[in-house]
């Protein structure tokens, strides 16, 4: 992983290098991993016979969303490639990506790795590590990044809400920029990582293209915050930003909000999805961000010598290679 980065794109270069179609699968899962998975492969196929070129499932699309449920559908992803009963999750998702020939960004898994800690715990669980990690595939099957959520999902709203997912989970410790060859380059963060404009400003800095949080709020912080979470995002960058939510299941212990949403580079939302299960598409067009960064040319009114620029000096970051 690098700490430093190389210098931003230059103004003027379409950041989005030609037109594109995205999907956000709202996918209905429940607590059969097996049918999950048999689920969201159908759902992308649908995505990717509509036209979609890039594809997104939801935050703990195998699986149900809670803090009891990390660690008995938790897979294990490193060493890279895994084999088949290490991730079922991480063979059917690359096969997802190259049935369809898309860029697929895998919603997020429960991941297990082993803990840097000792083992000499009585408690089994204490020799292993969890993440909420999101894994973006390439039109060949190939793994292209992960990301590891990096701010964990934390909260107390007395009488509404109380999720701590830290609990359980370990917090991933990286900026993840995604490069699409032959599109360009996204973001990729979850669900509560939104939240935290930094990271969203760093990966705007850099070049990318477009923001994606597979993402589960609910019914509280869902309609306080969401779509205004995904339009701050947009405005504040000048960027597209796409939200991938679950369907909402009143039987589950966690009512995901959904309103899967895209929303532009001048913060309008294009397409926004109810709280069941459906895709929501978007084209989407670089001159849009060009427009809009013209229109409203923030990027060269930054006043770097009154404060400091959060997408230099001691970033942890990781970006693949074109
Ligand atoms: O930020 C929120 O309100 C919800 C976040 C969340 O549900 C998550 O991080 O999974």
């Amino acid at each position: 992983m690098a700490t430093s980065a190389p210098a931003p794109t230059s103004p003027g270069a379409l950041l989005l290098k030609k037109p594109v179609k995205i999907a956000c699968i709202q996918l209905a899962s429940g607590a059969d991993k097996a049918a999950n998975l048999a689920h969201a492969r159908d759902k992308v196929r649908e995505a990717a016979s509509a036209g979609a070129k890039i594809v997104v499932l939801p935050e703990c699309f195998n699986s149900p969303y809670g803090c009891d449920f990390f660690p008995s559908y938790a897979e294990t992803l490193l060493p890279s490639p895994p084999t088949s009963e290490q991730s079922p999750s991480f063979h059917a998702l690359s096969a997802m990506a190259r049935e369809n020939n898309i860029y697929l960004v895998g919603g997020s898994i429960p991941e297990q790795a082993p803990s840097k800690a000792s083992s000499s715990s009585s408690n089994p669980d204490a020799s292993k590590t969890y993440y909420n990690t999101s894994l973006t595939f390439s039109p060949t099957g190939a793994l292209l990044a992960s990301h590891r959520k990096v701010h964990l999902f934390d909260i107390e709203i007395p009488g509404k809400i109380k999720f701590k997912e830290s609990d359980v989970l370990s917090p991933g410790n990286k900026v993840t920029i995604v490069t699409l060859p032959g599109y360009g380059k996204i973001a990729v963060a979850i669900c509560y990582d939104i939240r935290f404009p930094e990271l969203a400003m760093i990966a705007a800095r850099r070049g990318c293209f477009a923001l994606i949080y597979p993402g589960a709020f609910n019914t509280t912080t869902g309609p306080l915050h969401w779509r205004l979470q995904g339009q701050a995002r947009a405005m504040d960058n000048q960027i597209f930003v796409a939200l991938c939510s679950p369907a909402r299941d009143l039987s589950a212990g966690y009512h995901a909000w959904g309103h899967s949403l895209v929303v532009d580079p001048m913060a309008q939302v294009l397409v926004e999805a109810e709280e069941s299960e459906t895709i929501v598409y978007a084209e989407i067009d670089g001159e849009r961000i060009e427009e809009a960064r013209k229109g409203i040319p923030l990027r060269d009114q930054r006043r770097f010598d009154v404060y400091a620029d959060v997408s230099q000096g001691a970033v942890r970051f990781e970006e693949n290679e074109e």
